[in-house]
Formats: C-alpha cells, structure tokens, sequence
C-alpha cells in the first residue's frame, strides 16, 4: 500500500513544531490564538481539545495554511511551510472535516480521487487508489464508487472524506470534527476504523474535538487548548487524567477520570491473581483440600481444556460427588485483552465480587477482583504524581 511516487517520506509521518504561532484575525481586539508553541511528533495522533472558541481550528488550519498566521513558524518534517506554495502544501496535507466536506456534484470516486489527479496521477492510477482507498474504509467500491454523496449515510460520508484526505498518501493528516455529526455508534465505529488505519500507516494525525472521551480514545497525546489557544496541557492522555494541571483542565476532563483511566487499561497489563484450581475429571476432596480452611475462600473447577467452569467454596465441593455440579456456573469471565473497565464490570455483577481470566483459547490465566483494580488505579495515580503536568513543547 506504500505509495511514494509523489510524496518524499512514503507517506510516514513526519514531525510537526508550531513555534510562537499567533493568529490575529481583522478587526479584532485580541488575537484568537497567541503564542502557541507545541511539537507534535512523527507518527502520532495529537487531538486538540477545549471549549467552543478556544480557537483549535485556527491553530489547525495554520498547519496547511488555511489560515495564515500573523506570527511564529511552523515547520513540517523541518521544512517552513510559510516558504511553501500554498496549493503544493495543501496537496501534500490530508484534511478532512465534519460533514466530511464532499464536493456534492462530484461522484464518491470523483472525490476521493481529486488530489492524486491534482498532483498529475495518471487516470489508471487513481482508478486504483480509488478503490483501494474505499477498500480501506470498509466501502465496497463497486456499490459505492459512482455514488453521489447525497445518496450516503452520514457514517458513509465521513468514511469516504478520510479516504479522499487519505488518497494521495500525505505523511500529515488534519482531521477537525471528523465525526462530529454522526450518532454515537457510528462515531464509535469510525474511531476504531480510524485507529485500525492509524496502527498501518502511522500518519502524524492533528484531530480536533470538543469530546475528551474521543481524545482519551484516540490521542497517542493530547492537547488541553485554553482561551487564545493557550496550552493547558500537553500530556498522553493516562498522564492527563491522572493528573490534570489545574482545575480548568480537571473540568474539562470531567467526571469519572478514574474510570477513563479503566478503559486505557487492559487485564494483559496487571498482575493477575491465583485461585485454587481443580479439573473436572478430579474429585471433589482434590479441591476441597486445595482450598484448605479459610473461610469464604473460593476455588475454580476447569474443564477438559483448561477453561473456567465453575466457582465453588470447601463446603460446597465437599457437598457433591462430581466437580461437575460443585458449586455454581462462571458466568462471565475477562481475557486478557479485555480492558479493566469490562473487568470491573465483570466483578461488580459476580456475587463473590471476582472474575476470571482467560487466555487466547478460553484457558485459564487467573483472576482480578476489586483490589487488584484499585491498586492498579492507586499505582496510576502514583507514577503521575511527579508529572510536571503544563508544558507546552513535547
Ligand atoms: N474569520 C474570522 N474572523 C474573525 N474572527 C474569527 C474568524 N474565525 C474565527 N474567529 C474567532 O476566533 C476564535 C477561535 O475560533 P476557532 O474556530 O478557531 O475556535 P474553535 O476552538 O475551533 O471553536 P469551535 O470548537 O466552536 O469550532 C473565536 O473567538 C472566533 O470567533
């Protein structure tokens, strides 16, 4: 899928350093973005959050000069791109915006391949990135290729104008609002697709949004923008919601920080705890006795393959003849990829408050119960605790 012909780092993503950027529009008292200085590396998604104003599409629509700053320098992969021809850089920078911005009389393919075009692709050419690219965001090319854009979902929409950004393989991608304008699951669905992309061709993503749960999603870092784009702060994302640099920053990350924090978390990543363990096949006494006399203490009876089967205490294996019936069902259990937050949920609905873990096959691995998730969360906040949290270069 690399496609270097046009593009000079074979569409990877390059660094971004915005220095001393200032945006003062005309006739304006103050200006609507002061001295922003951040460095955005190569390769990863920034996602600019904060309040409706704070000025985070103009401080992305300088990156491509949309937008011409009245002061700073910004540079992509070291190049200044105030010394760039405006169209040249714009063709070397995906963007795409909410509503995904399709040109309504243009065709799907059209569209998505505007660019190539533009920078002089031959015509088999973008009759093949084309499909590919529709390939890539889950669009089946023949059902959709000479479609208009009206005669698309809003999801569909948004998929086709991040195949266009993507087309002509730019190392940059800007994204303001992408799925702004789509319902929830939807929104959820493209995320994952996006992060599935991101995983592949490690573009250096800027993405804007008004929702910290898209930026704790989506954002290898994030920036907290501030009236005139002052930089709150700049942190990945379990950093910042560990320990947000002031109160503004804490509002904005807003309630349940600790339970975001969960859902960055996977079971993989902590250390698992032990339970006596019995198969199947053995006798109830087995267990009984590996369980010992403490009291309330439960066992997991496993079947022939190893997978949690049963939870049962010392009485109630000595109560039946076979491990089949000790005790009673797992019901739900945890992998290893699954992150903590499903974890919690899973011991917060188990009666004895533990759940299982599983390995890729369904073996057994261990067990998490609520201690372990708050010691997880109490280390967390620990290791953040020294953060010097404002910054605003990387
Ligand atoms: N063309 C313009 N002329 C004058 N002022 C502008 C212009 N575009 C934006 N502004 C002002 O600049 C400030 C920043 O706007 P900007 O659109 O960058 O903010 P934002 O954080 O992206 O907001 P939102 O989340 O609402 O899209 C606002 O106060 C806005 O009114």
């Amino acid at each position: 899928m690399a496609d270097d012909k046009n593009t000079p780092t074979g569409g990877h993503g390059v660094e971004i350093c915005l220095t001393e950027v200032s945006k003062r529009y005309p006739g304006q008292k103050l200006p609507a973005v002061e001295s922003v200085s951040m460095t955005i590396p190569a390769g990863e998604t920034v996602v600019l959050v904060g309040p409706s104003g704070s000025g985070k599409t103009t401080t992305m629509r300088m990156i491509n000069r949309l937008i011409e700053p009245t002061a700073g320098k910004i540079t992509i992969g070291g190049q200044d791109v105030l010394g760039l021809d405006p169209d040249k850089l714009r063709r070397e920078i995906g963007y795409s915006i909410q509503q995904a911005g399709l040109f309504p009389h243009m065709t799907v393919g059209e569209n998505v391949g505007m660019v190539p075009g533009l920078v002089g692709w031959d015509k088999k050419r973008i009759g093949e990135r084309v499909d590919e690219m529709l390939d890539l965001v889950n669009l089946d090319p023949a059902e959709y290729r000479d479609r208009y854009p009206r005669q698309l979902s809003g999801g569909q929409q948004q998929r086709v104008g991040v195949a266009r950004a993507l087309a002509a393989n730019p190392p940059v991608l800007l994204m303001d609002e992408p799925f702004g304008a789509v319902d929830p699951i939807t929104r959820g669905v493209l995320q994952d697709e996006l992060m599935r992309l991101q995983a592949d061709l490690g573009k250096t993503i800027v993405f804007v949004t008004h929702d910290f749960d898209e930026a704790v999603k989506l954002g290898d870092r994030i920036a907290v923008l501030g009236e005139r784009s002052k930089i709150l702060q700049y942190d990945t994302p379990e950093a910042i919601l560990a320990n947000p640099a002031d109160d503004t920053v804490a509002g904005f990350v807003g309630a349940g920080a600790a339970l975001k924090q969960l859902n960055l978390r996977r079971v993989r990543e902590i250390e698992v705890g032990q339970v006596p363990t019995a198969t199947v096949d053995e006798s109830p006494t087995v267990l009984k006795e590996r369980l010992g006399s403490r009291r309330g203490a439960i066992g997991l009876v496993l079947d022939r393959r190893n997978r949690p089967l049963r939870w049962a205490t010392a009485r109630e294996a000595g109560a039946v003849s076979t491990l089949e019936r000790a005790g009673r069902p797992v019901e739900d259990s945890v992998s290893l990829a699954s992150t903590l937050q499903d974890a919690l949920e899973a011991i917060l609905t188990d009666d004895d408050g533990v759940a299982a873990v599983t390995g890729s096959r369904g073996e057994y691995v261990g067990v998490v119960d609520i201690d372990t998730v708050m010691n997880t969360i109490k280390a967390l906040r620990e290791e953040h605790a020294d953060d010097e949290p404002t910054g605003d270069r990387s």
